[in-house]
């Protein structure tokens, strides 16, 4: 490779911009950088497809945004110069804040995208402010005015009000029919700094994401704050230790794309035949061997997982697979934790902690589908802080866990302070549904003539269940929930075990309150009588607090074989619904002599959907 000139790689840290895009879900992120990388013509026309940094199947099928993502684009701006941009899309949903953070600290600014019909929302504010926090130059961006329920004047003034910041040149934008792209191409030039970083100090890059590839080893997702990195380089992992020399540096446009250097201000990937996944993680610096920096870059705040779920391979013999798809998807998730854990039911797996239930969805759905597993997994719950008499503090994660009650002082457990953005006319079901699930009113603040935000505090394990459901169906969808934790409370709690004929189960434990109980008790065993199918005996299902019998229902013993019926009917049905059998048997779990489903294990987060059901309406 040519020598390095310095000169040049100042002229060109000039003309690179770094920026992400963050809005509230659905307000239109990754259809703008879908229109940014056509407008440059980053894709060429005919592989255009829509949201395409939505890399993920899962994204595409869902339809939102899971994992951030970083290409870079090159613009001829009207100034005659090409620039150098780093786009990096991010997710909107609360679950995946983290991934929010971590793609603003590799930026200089930030495009605050706002839906021209609906206005600021609450992960507008969360995320703004996350901006704000990283100290990044916002430009606000309002998108659909081509809706006819547009009033971009309106959501100007809502951007300036509810968030203190200027948007009275705010650019107005129609994603969908490319109006107001060329001027925001202009206006990343114009508003966002170039970045700065030394060219000529010790190399320091900031890892901020990484994945596992069988050929390549692990690739990083790097920042460079200073210096410069290239092939044949030997570098080091600050935190870790590890020593490793460069193979291959580059960008993805939106494909990988080698390149012969990273420089100060770039965003790119690395590899380095990095075969060790413990040696690599998000927030550690690297710098080079020869020249090594003196402190690393700060990194990012651990995740505090909000809920806890059991994971446990069906096929017990796969432990030790799971265990390797959990680390290399840890690479790619840095909120993802876990540590073994056995049931009696279940077998050995593991308790996996997540950011909430759509992230739990995402890694149970990830690591079945990238690592062929199938998986059973028990119902999340959250950490509950439990002092017993003796004066000792257990942390609970797995209500199983839960000492005998003459052991228990007090339990408490997490709360959230939530902020739910609403029009005026579902104030009062808001309201309702809140203190339905425990909730303590804090405040009402008026977002402007027909909106408010109105403030609670609630207990976690009521709004990780159903609450956003529940909320956005009272509410016509148009409520929007952002929450913080906000400590620890006494609660009057208690365990709830299940039997199935005769034997707990305590993969089915959970934890309520105790106003609940005898209610959720009787939902629940109803439930696994629908869920568990018949055997050859009749098998009771018991809910039970302690010895104290709550619920009782039976299971009655079959009588028929499901493919006698359909015997001189068409083979090929026959063949589909013993292929749907074998693929539902690896579902199932034989807990003692009853074979229970996989779905047996998340009834419990159904036994609110169905109140009626409970009272045998
Ligand atoms: N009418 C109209 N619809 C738009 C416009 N921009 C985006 N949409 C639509 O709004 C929906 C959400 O757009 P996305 O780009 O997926 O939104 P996002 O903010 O990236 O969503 P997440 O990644 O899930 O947070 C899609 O159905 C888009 O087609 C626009 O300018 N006008």
């Amino acid at each position: 490779m040519a020598e390095i000139k310095i000169d040049q790689l100042k002229e060109r840290q000039k003309r690179i911009r770094n920026f992400s895009i963050v809005a509230h879900i659905d307000h239109g992120k990754s259809t703008i950088a879908d229109r940014i990388l056509e407008q440059t013509h980053t894709v060429a026309e005919r592989d255009m497809q829509q949201q395409l940094l939505d890399t993920m199947d899962l994204e595409r099928e869902r339809g939102i945004t899971i994992k951030l993502n970083a290409v870079e684009v090159h613009y001829d701006a009207n100034d005659g110069q090409t620039y150098i941009f780093h786009l990096i899309d991010t997710p909107g949903h609360v679950d995946f804040s983290y991934e929010v953070s971590r793609s603003l600290a590799a930026a200089e600014g930030a495009i605050l995208v706002v839906d021209a019909s609906q206005g600021v929302e609450a992960q507008t504010l969360a995320n703004v402010y996350l901006a704000l926090d990283n100290e990044l130059e916002i430009l606000p961006v309002i998108n659909k005015i081509d809706l006819p329920a547009a009033d971009p004047q309106k959501v100007q003034k809502e951007i300036e009000d509810v968030i203190g910041i200027d948007a009275s040149e705010a650019v107005m934008v129609s994603a969908k029919q490319g109006i107001g792209i060329p001027e925001l191409l202009e206006r990343i030039v114009s508003d966002f700094p170039a970045p700065e970083g030394d060219l000529e100090a010790p190399l320091r890059a900031l890892i901020f994401d990484s994945q596992y590839d069988s050929y390549r080893g692990v690739v990083v997702n790097i920042r460079v704050r200073e210096g410069v990195v290239k092939p044949g380089d030997r570098i080091k992992m600050m935190n870790t230790g590890a020593e490793y020399e460069v193979t291959e540096v580059g960008v993805m446009s939106p494909n990988a794309q080698k390149r012969d250097y990273l420089m100060a201000g770039d965003v790119g990937y690395l590899t380095a035949s990095i075969k060790d996944i413990h040696t690599t993680h998000s927030g550690d610096t690297i710098t080079s061997v020869q020249n090594p920096a003196q402190e690393a870059l700060p990194g990012y705040q651990p995740m505090t997982p909000m809920v806890y779920s059991g994971l446990y391979p069906s096929d017990n013999a796969r432990y030790g697979d799971l265990r390797e798809a959990l680390e290399k998807l840890q690479l790619n998730d840095a909120a993802l934790t876990f540590e073994p854990e056995t049931s009696q039911a279940l077998g050995f797996g593991y308790r996996v902690g997540f950011l909430g239930l759509l992230h739990m969805d995402v890694i149970q759905e990830r690591l079945e589908r990238e690592f062929d597993l199938d998986l059973v997994t028990t119902a999340p719950s959250v950490t509950y802080r439990v002092k017993t008499v003796d004066g000792e503090v257990l942390l609970i994660e797995n209500p199983s866990e839960l000492p005998e009650s003459q052991q228990i002082k007090e339990i408490e457990e997490p709360y959230i302070h939530a902020q739910i953005m609403v029009p005026n006319e579902y104030v009062g079901s808001v309201m309702e549904l809140a203190q339905r699930k425990r909730g303590e009113f804090d405040t009402l603040e008026y977002l402007d003539e027909n909106r408010v935000n109105v403030k609670y505090y609630m207990p976690l394990s009521e709004i990780i269940f159903n609450f956003f459901d529940k909320l956005k169906s009272n509410t016509r969808g148009y409520a929007s929930l952002d929450y913080d934790l906000a400590g620890y409370r006494a609660s009057d709690l208690v365990k709830i075990d299940i039997l199935l004929n005769g034997s707990k189960v305590d993969a089915l434990s959970f934890i309520v309150h105790r106003d609940f109980a005898v209610e959720r008790g009787r939902i629940i065993t109803a439930k696994l009588k629908e869920i568990i199918p018949r055997q050859n005996f009749e098998i009771p299902v018991q809910a039970a607090i302690g010895n104290k019998i709550l619920a009782r229902t039976n299971i009655k013993a079959y009588r028929k074989d499901v493919t006698a019926k359909i015997h001189t009917g068409d083979p090929d049905r026959r063949a589909k619904l013993l292929d749907k059998q074998k693929r539902g048997k690896a579902r199932m779990k034989d807990v003692g002599t009853v074979s229970v489903p996989q779905e047996a294990f998340m009834a419990v987060l159904k036994t609110d959907d169905d109140e009626k059901f409970a009272r045998g309406n």
